[in-house]
């Protein structure tokens, strides 16, 4: 068996989340101590919650659910590229030689804020979104929250994803994975008119 490394945020109450955004909640529903045959429980949570996928929904009114995109982004092999030397924005020169890898994760994190909400993260410029669609990059992700700089109001990193037709991938927990190449399996729920979906985030070893 290839070794996996487990990306994924673990989902609990304590989880931070985007200012303001709902809570992770969960409840159980029915209980075996209460004479139920089963456990069964209730969760609550945002759609950008812990490793996500945004859908062009998220920033485009007029652009596809998360249920309607295809999962051919999400499977396949990877890069994950050392970005923590970046300042506010990942730029273009910034980035190593990708080699004709169509998805690219950037840990911006030399400690993933597991338990905390970090305001200033680094985030991607628009010109580096531009370069990587130009290398034929279908997938961006990140360990951070956003791909836009979080009081961003003109959203220009998500505006070029969108102008590209790439898809994004928000949250990732990459403190344990060396930089390099790996199999990614990162599939979003279909949830119809979503904006956005959890995903659970794996990266495999390449044979
Ligand atoms: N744009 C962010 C998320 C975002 O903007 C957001 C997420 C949850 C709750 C509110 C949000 N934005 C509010 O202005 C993202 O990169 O997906
Ligand atoms: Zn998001
Ligand atoms: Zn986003």
């Amino acid at each position: 068996m290839s070794r996996i490394w487990d990306i994924s945020q673990r989902l609990r109450p304590d989880l931070p989340v985007w200012p303001g955004d709902t809570a992770f909640g969960h409840k159980r529903t029915w209980q075996m101590e209460e004479g139920s045959p089963v456990n069964v429980s209730a969760v609550t949570l945002s759609t950008h919650t812990g490793a996500h996928a945004d859908a062009p929904l998220h920033y485009s009114p007029v652009a596809s659910d998360i249920a309607s995109v295809s999962l051919e982004p999400y499977l396949g092999e990877c890069l994950v590229v050392d970005a923590r030397s970046s300042g506010a924005l990942i730029d273009v020169a910034d980035l190593p030689e990708i080699e004709g890898t169509e998805r690219v994760l950037f840990r911006t994190f030399d400690v993933f804020p597991h338990h905390v909400w970090e305001e200033d993260t680094t985030a991607i410029a628009p010109e580096t979104i531009e370069w990587l669609a130009s290398r034929g990059v279908k997938l961006v992700g990140l360990d951070g929250p956003s791909i836009d700089p979080q009081s961003s109001k003109d959203m220009l990193a998500h505006k070029a994803v969108l102008k590209n037709d790439m898809r994004i991938l928000e949250g990732l927990a990459l403190d344990e994975v060396p930089l390099g190449r790996y199999e990614l399996i990162a599939l979003p729920l279909p949830i119809v008119g979503g904006d956005a979906s959890p995903v659970r985030a794996i990266l495999r070893e390449l044979p």
